[in-house]
């Protein structure tokens, strides 16, 4: 395997829906619904759709619950901006509620991983399940395809489609959408993907739309507004137990539950004489293992395993065997080199260089070698031993 230097994405042949030529009677007959959350990239991809002529029904999702204790998101202000560019544009605009499908689904999965020591990412879950899932179910099924704002693109390589890295390195938001199924990437259109965020902005600017001046929002939806800790406490409460340094085994603190704590933290520890970093958890025994200084050893991996791997448009490696590729372990702009090989009943991935805070539950994507392609992903575990 080599050992090349960090890759970023290749700035060539994107394939976004700005550059695809459509035939005429395709262009406008085409039926198109976008999905519009208030925010500058949503309102810029319907800007967009509208300069090359479309007139997409836009959807609003509703997600957060509407509880009187504070753990609810407030829509209100979103659904202003999103009728505003709605009205500005002469397009429909539906409300379309999925609060409680979102609790149920992707709340509970969560809830769940973390209950189990796992470190969970709804944001990849809601968009699988809610924004592509129920929201197809819903309302989508009568479209032809669906936009939305993500910073991603498709491609079609032997008359299939592949999800594709955005121009954007910094906003590419494939991460995101890598447990999306062939069905639903073969219906979505991204017209951010061959954009730099600044482009973004600019033309939110200069087409003076409502949402141009907003600020980025910060992943999880739900949690937008309010506490992780809180959230957390108010569906498992708090359970006490000890923090202990890795490499002596010795009691140094307490915790108030280990769910409260991921892999690679460093703040919020509570403890003297540091930087210590969490470095493991024991679920079992409620334990919080936790090793000092700034470049900690056990922070570090070059390996871990991926299960339930799923394959978004189908699995391109025809041999079993190991094949060079990019990962990602976290949301980042760095797309790392490594391999991928069968391991068990799933696959296991190893890299040249150090791989920092490897998180079991968080999803590990998989690109092609040249980070241009994402293939698929797989819920991080330790490797054994
Ligand atoms: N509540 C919602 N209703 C409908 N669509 C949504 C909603 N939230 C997000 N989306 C869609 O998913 C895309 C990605 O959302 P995300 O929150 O990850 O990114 P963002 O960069 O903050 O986007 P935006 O600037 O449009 O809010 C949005 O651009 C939009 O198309």
């Amino acid at each position: 395997m080599k050992a090349t230097a960090m890759q970023r994405i290749p700035q060539t042949g994107y394939f976004t829906f700005g550059k695809v030529e459509l035939t005429l009677p395709q262009k406008y007959f085409m039926n198109l619904a976008a999905l519009i959350s208030g925010g500058v990239d949503s309102a810029v991809a319907v800007h967009l759709l509208c300069e090359q002529g479309y007139k997409p029904d836009l959807f609003y999702i509703r997600i957060g619950m509407d509880t009187d204790d504070g753990l609810s998101c407030t829509a209100e202000e979103d659904i202003e901006l999103a009728t505003a560019t709605a009205r500005k544009y002469g397009l429909k605009l539906e409300v379309v509620d999925l609060q409680q499908e979102y609790w149920d689904r992707v709340v509970a999965y969560t809830i769940d991983k973390v209950r189990q020591g796992f470190t969970p990412n709804p944001d990849v879950m809601c968009n699988k399940l809610i924004k592509f899932g129920c929201f197809e179910e819903k309302a989508g099924h009568a479209y032809d395809r669906i936009a939305t704002g993500h910073y991603a693109s498709t491609c079609e390589r032997e008359g299939k489609v592949w999800l594709a890295t955005a121009k954007d390195p910094v906003k590419d938001q494939t991460d995101f959408l890598a447990q999306i199924d062939y069905l639903q990437v073969s219906r979505l259109l991204f017209p951010l993907g061959g954009l730099m965020k600044q482009e973004v902005r600019e033309t939110a600017l200069a087409a003076r739309l409502p949402s141009a001046r907003r600020k980025d929002s910060q992943g999880i939806c739900f949690l937008g507004k309010i506490n992780y800790n809180d959230f957390i406490r108010r569906f498992l409460g708090e359970r006490p137990g000890a923090i202990v340094e890795l490499e002596s085994g010795r009691e140094i603190g307490t915790h108030k539950g280990f769910w409260f704590h991921t892999i690679g933290q460093r703040k919020g520890l509570g403890l003297s004489g540091g930087p210590w970093f969490v470095v493991d958890k024991d679920p079992e025994k409620n334990l919080l293992f936790v090793s000092r200084g700034y470049d900690t050893v056990h922070q570090y991996g070059r390996k871990f395993r991926l299960t339930d791997f799923h394959f978004i448009t189908e699995n391109p490696w025809p041999e079993a065997g190991e094949q060079e590729i990019c990962f990602k372990i976290r949301h980042t702009d760095q797309f790392l080199p490594g391999v991928i090989r069968p391991a068990g009943t799933g696959y296991e991935v190893e890299s040249p260089h150090l791989i920092q805070g490897i998180a079991p539950g968080q999803f590990g994507v998989i690109y092609d070698r040249e980070a241009r392609l994402c293939i698929g992903s797989g819920e991080i575990r330790r490797c054994p031993g």
